[in-house]
């Protein structure tokens, strides 16, 4: 069993930042699930351009408020306590944290190995 908290990831490696949001990658390649968990904050007021063109990505919402635009359709969806969003055809969107900071859990397939940021083009890389 792999037991691990948000408490002891708090400035460790896995512990990752970037414009706008803050990740605790608290499951990852290496505990070999075949999916890495996170618990991700957005600041609030931030505007993120995200592509996981590598990576399959759910996010469920804990708290906070925001939404997310579909860059190919436009679609814009709202996300509150309660929330989630699957970008099950690798979609390029935008990310928004609109009403307190957004906290999320977030679930990447294939997993991250932990210390990713992202690339230009708003991926991670991959393994
Ligand atoms: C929602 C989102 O993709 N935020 C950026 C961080 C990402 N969730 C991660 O955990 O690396």
């Amino acid at each position: 069993m792999i037991v691990v908290t948000s408490q002891e990831m708090a400035g460790s490696a896995r512990d990752v930042s970037g414009p706008g949001w803050q990740s605790k990658r608290m499951i990852v390649r290496e505990h070999g699930m075949g999916h890495s968990v996170h618990e991700t904050r957005v600041l609030e007021g931030a505007e993120l351009h995200l592509h996981y063109k590598n990576h399959l990505e759910s996010n469920y919402c804990i708290s906070g408020e925001g939404e997310v635009e579909h860059k190919v359709t436009g679609e814009v969806f709202p996300i509150k306590p309660g929330t989630i969003y699957s970008l099950n055809e690798n979609d390029p969107h935008i990310l928004r944290a609109t009403k307190g900071d957004l906290l999320l859990v977030c679930v990447f397939t294939p997993p991250l190995s932990g210390n990713e940021t992202h690339k230009a083009d708003g991926s991670y890389a991959s393994e």
